[in-house]
């Protein structure tokens, strides 16, 4: 066994050393995760590719950036959907967002900081730029790691080649009295994959295949690996690309700061043509990831209960 099962979601140890491509521990891995991504659409990662040094930096980071007045905050515009600034919503009170596209290149995360901070702030930037490489150097092992598990591991280098990242810095409030809990509506990431990294407060629940909702509980240093839309629609319906939402404990005290990296296809997402037999039926048609993402925002988009088979069924 490469991996543990806790309680609900799996565990695997991205730390240990015998963890590499061509062992029996990397294959067992590899098929832990893709049944993981298939029943539950996310796993839980303990990596050391981000220093505590790092994690600290960015919780930091991430406090500085939300202390910015609101007027700065609000210049965060970004042409895609759901991809820049995000707060000052009745109905979404406890949360606030923004986001840096191209976040693994020093163009973007320049940008997004010169935007913020006229004046300059290197340590921010760098921050977030060595942030954002170091957890998409996991992302880029798990694409490798399920491609290899489906046996189409040939095309995991294109794939990586044409990925682009965003990542967002996401702030819940503790709620007041009387205050709604709801921190972030059930909802399906749009991204191939999301990773997520949040400080010590919890409220993230998940909604597996088998519809029970799972709170779940992020070890320390741990990160959570999710499946989007974009997978699941790859996959050809294989993968779970499931529900989750955040709901903030009526006790809790303190803010929670989560550190989400998304990844996006800048080329088409089609589906292999091994996914596809007489037993599974070609259900997506190929679309550019970026379609997706202003489908969702249309009025059919956003009441639609599936996205995919609405947007891009066969
Ligand atoms: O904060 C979290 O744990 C989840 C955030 C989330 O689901 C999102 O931004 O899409
Ligand atoms: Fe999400």
């Amino acid at each position: 066994m490469g991996s543990l099962i806790l309680p609900k979601l799996l565990v695997v140890d991205f730390t240990n050393d015998n963890l590499k491509p061509g062992t029996s521990v990397w294959s067992s891995t590899c098929n832990d995760i893709r049944v993981a991504l298939e029943n539950h659409g996310c796993f839980i990662a303990l990596y050391d590719g981000v220093s505590s040094k790092l994690q600290d930096s960015v919780f930091r980071a991430a406090e500085e950036l939300f202390d910015l007045p609101t007027e700065t905050k609000i210049k965060n515009i970004v042409e895609k959907p759901y991809h820049g600034y995000v707060g000052q919503m009745p109905i979404v009170p406890l949360h606030e967002g923004l986001g840096i596209d191209y976040a693994t290149d020093l163009e973007g995360a320049q940008s997004f900081t010169d935007i913020m901070w006229p004046d300059g702030n290197q340590s921010f930037c760098e921050t977030s730029m060595s942030f954002s490489r170091a957890v998409a150097k996991l992302d880029q092992t798990v694409v490798r790691m399920l491609f290899e598990s489906y046996g189409v591991e040939k095309q995991s280098a294109s794939h990586i080649e044409s990925t682009t990242y965003l990542l967002r810095y996401l702030k819940y409030r503790a709620p007041e009295t009387n205050e709604t809990t709801m921190a972030f509506p059930s909802h399906t990431d749009k991204s191939f994959l999301t990773i997520l990294h949040q400080n010590q407060v919890s409220g993230l629940e998940i909604r597996s295949r088998d519809e029970e909702w799972i709170s779940v509980q992020f070890p320390a240093s741990s990160f959570v690996v999710m499946a989007g839309d974009a997978c699941k629609a790859w996959s050809n319906n294989r993968v779970l690309s499931p529900n989750h939402k955040v709901t903030m404990d009526k006790q809790e005290k303190e803010t929670r700061y989560t550190i989400a990296l998304f990844s996006f296809l800048s080329k088409k997402v089609q589906i292999p043509d091994e996914f596809v037999d007489a037993d599974h039926p070609l259900q997506f048609k190929p679309f550019d990831h970026i379609d997706l993402l202003n489908f969702y925002v249309t009025e059919n988009g956003r009441k639609s209960q599936n996205i995919l088979k609405d947007f891009c069924g066969v």
